[in-house]
């Protein structure tokens, strides 16, 4: 069917190899994995897009893959490097925080997904320097006291904790707002979102569609916070079985009808949605005992006993550190540079005189990714490392 593209697999200037360098006026990048090419960008839109044609040798013919995760900004030029299942890009971008991404191409996120679509798959993922403290998921039957203990939580480490803001198809309540509470979504809309691979996490509870958006995490975490998840149970599994490591916490009413007390006091649901929300508890419990998915179990009898156990848990009974500097998670490219790969260190090479060195980016910890973020990333000046 199509041409095989031009292949520029090389830096030519400095002689590197694996390094897919920009070539002039041509805004695209290829890098060539087994039988397969992938483009990256194109030359009718001067500025790398998240495009991403692939060439299949075997097939002889060009694929226009299903493209998943976070995608990157428009900018002026990129270079990419392969690394053993994805591409690092790099961003001609004076954005500190924008300048490094990801494309998946052969991980296990991408794998399952090639596997569920029936088509090739890519996913991007934005990088970040540093990583953040695992998230933490917060299950238990309606009614328990999450929300309360949540709240607390929050009030008292406002600079610590986010929340994760849910989408759901249910009306809202009362005092209830729209994207600070839930994002309140139309199921269609919401259905077709799960479709295009935007949600960690979904699953229908009580009658109503409920779902964690990879953004709702993500989010948080990029503002440098721990992000706390209320979800139910088949949320919670599906959580523990993504690619987001984080800690579970199943909370437990002290009994039954302590439980349906909460609920009518708390006078949110009708009658009708009281019961089914009662019979479901039952099920929930056992299997938020027993399910193995859970690293802890609490019993929400006196509120405040509850609450300094999780701090405990959480680590917050004492003395609390102060939160990660942001600035700390950024760092300057130079305006014109190139690339190579050398044992799980990327060598970005500076051309002009502005920075007369190089800098060395370190992915060997790389931590989540698509269609999330790729945290662990660390950026070295060689000055630096000849000092020490
Ligand atoms: N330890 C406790 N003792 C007595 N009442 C409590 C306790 N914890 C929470 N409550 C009350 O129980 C009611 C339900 O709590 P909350 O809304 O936090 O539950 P939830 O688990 O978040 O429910 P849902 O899953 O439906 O959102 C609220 O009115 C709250 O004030
Ligand atoms: N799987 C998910 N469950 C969620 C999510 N957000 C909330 N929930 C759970 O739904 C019930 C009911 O909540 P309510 O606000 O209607 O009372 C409760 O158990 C929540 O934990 C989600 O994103 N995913």
């Amino acid at each position: 069917m199509g041409e095989a593209p031009i292949l520029v697999h090389q830096d030519q200037q400095n002689g590197a190899s694996n390094g897919s360098e920009l070539k002039d006026g041509n805004f695209q990048t290829t890098t060539t994995i087994g039988d397969k090419t992938y483009v990256i960008g194109g030359a009718d839109n001067e500025t790398l897009s998240s495009d991403v044609r692939v060439f299949d040798k075997c097939l002889g013919e060009w694929v226009n893959p299903t493209v998943l995760g976070t995608k990157p900004l428009l900018c002026e030029g990129h270079s990419a490097v392969f690394l053993k299942d994805r591409i690092v890009v790099l961003k001609k971008n004076l954005k500190p925080d924008d300048h490094t991404w990801f494309l998946e191409v052969d991980t296990q996120y991408v794998r399952q997904q090639k596997k569920k679509l029936g088509t090739e798959v890519v996913a991007w993922s934005k990088g970040v320097i540093g990583n953040v403290e695992k998230p933490v998921v917060i299950s238990g039957p309606s009614g328990v006291g999450k929300g309360t203990l949540i709240s607390v939580l929050m009030k008292e480490f406002p600079s610590m904790f986010g929340f994760s803001v849910s989408h759901t198809t249910r009306a809202a309540r009362g005092k209830e707002k729209d994207g600070v509470h839930y994002h309140f979504t139309e199921k269609s809309i919401m259905e077709r979102e799960i479709q295009d691979g935007k949600f960690l996490e979904f699953a229908a509870v009580h009658g109503n569609l409920y779902g964690t958006s990879v953004e709702a995490v993500e989010m948080v975490s990029d503002a440098g916070k721990r992000c706390i998840l209320d979800i139910d149970v088949q949320g919670a599994r599906s959580v523990r079985a993504s690619y987001l490591e984080a800690i579970f916490i199943f909370i437990c009413p002290p009994s039954m009808e302590e439980l349906e007390k909460r609920l009518r006091k708390r006078g949110t649901e009708t009658e009708e949605q009281v019961l089914k929300r009662l019979r479901n508890a039952q099920a929930e419990i056992e299997q938020g005992k027993s399910s193995g998915v859970f690293d802890f179990i609490l019993y929400n009898d006196k509120l405040d006993v509850c609450y300094d156990s999780l701090k405990k848990l959480l680590g917050h009974d004492g003395y609390v550190t102060p939160p990660p500097n942001p600035a700390a998670r950024e760092f300057n490219l130079p305006t014109d540079y190139s690339v190579t790969e050398l044992n799980d260190k990327i060598i970005i090479y500076c051309n002009s005189s502005e920075l007369d060195n190089m800098i060395m980016l370190d992915v060997s910890s790389l931590k989540g990714g698509a269609p999330g973020r790729t945290r662990g990333l660390d950026f070295i000046q060689m000055e630096q490392l000849h000092i020490q």
